[in-house]
């Protein structure tokens, strides 16, 4: 278990430098193993990434059949809402990496479901004892990753792999989300986070505060955050290294 800072001048340069060290550690992975598991994440930062991805990786030696697609957290909203994380990263994927349904692991949607606590038993019916390569996540200014969070009861402790949150204090207000061990559940997690406004969430996470969900994220490996200098502004100078 290890953290690494990375620090970037800008948004732009966040998503290029995560793009390509993604598309780059799919390939690894697909040399020495038959699938790969990734859970991904909603969000500005990881949508931005993903369009970049989907860039790379159109002339690049990926074999989407050997690549499995799951989510972090999911905006229990109708199927066709726009506002879906599965969504909005499938439709930026697809432009270029042919993804089959049965290897995309989306969580359910509103529609048929009694509420996000039906759609959360399923997911971790679903999932069973995936373990994840890589999880992407992003952060909120509060200190949130994927739906989890502070001072809510989506943070309290749990042997449940995925719970239904309720009263989300980012909108949605029900949404369906991986608890902190299931997200830990990963040989690495990466983190992306740009903007000033989360300046404040990087340093007190990085400091350690447990009081933020974020600083309970620790991969098996490597828990790597990517950041703009915006969202590094409240970190000591000596926290940064190339990836
Ligand atoms: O469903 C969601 O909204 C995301 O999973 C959420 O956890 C997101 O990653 C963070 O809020 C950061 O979002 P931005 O990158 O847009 O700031």
């Amino acid at each position: 278990m290890h953290t690494r800072v990375v620090r970037l001048s800008d948004a732009a340069e966040v998503s290029e430098a995560v793009a390509a060290q993604l598309l780059k550690r799919v390939l690894q992975l697909q040399q020495r193993q038959p699938v790969v598991h990734l859970c991904l994440t909603g969000g500005n930062a990881a949508n931005d990434m993903y369009e970049r991805f989907a860039e790379l990786a159109e002339h690049s030696e990926l074999d989407s059949t050997r690549l499995q697609l799951w989510w972090g957290d999911e905006r229990f909203v109708p199927a066709t809402d726009p506002d879906r994380n599965s969504q909005q990263a499938v439709t930026r994927l697809a432009r270029t990496i042919s993804i089959r349904s049965a290897d995309t692991h989306m969580m359910a949607a509103q529609d048929g479901r009694k509420d996000s606590h039906e759609a959360a038993a399923e997911y971790e019916s679903e999932l069973g004892e995936t373990h994840f390569d890589l999880t992407l996540l992003g952060i909120g200014p509060d200190g949130h990753v994927a739906s989890i969070f502070p001072n809510h009861p989506s943070f309290d402790p749990t042997n449940r792999k995925v719970i239904g949150v309720e009263d989300s204090p980012k909108p949605p207000a029900e949404r369906i989300s991986l608890t902190i061990p299931a997200l830990n559940n990963s040989a690495e997690i990466w983190v992306m986070a740009t903007g000033d406004v989360k300046a404040n969430a990087v340093a007190r996470t990085l400091d350690g505060d447990l009081s933020l969900p974020a600083a309970h994220i620790q991969a098996e490996g490597a828990t790597v955050w990517f950041l703009d200098e915006a969202a590094a502004a409240d970190l000591p100078p000596q926290h940064s290294c190339s990836f």
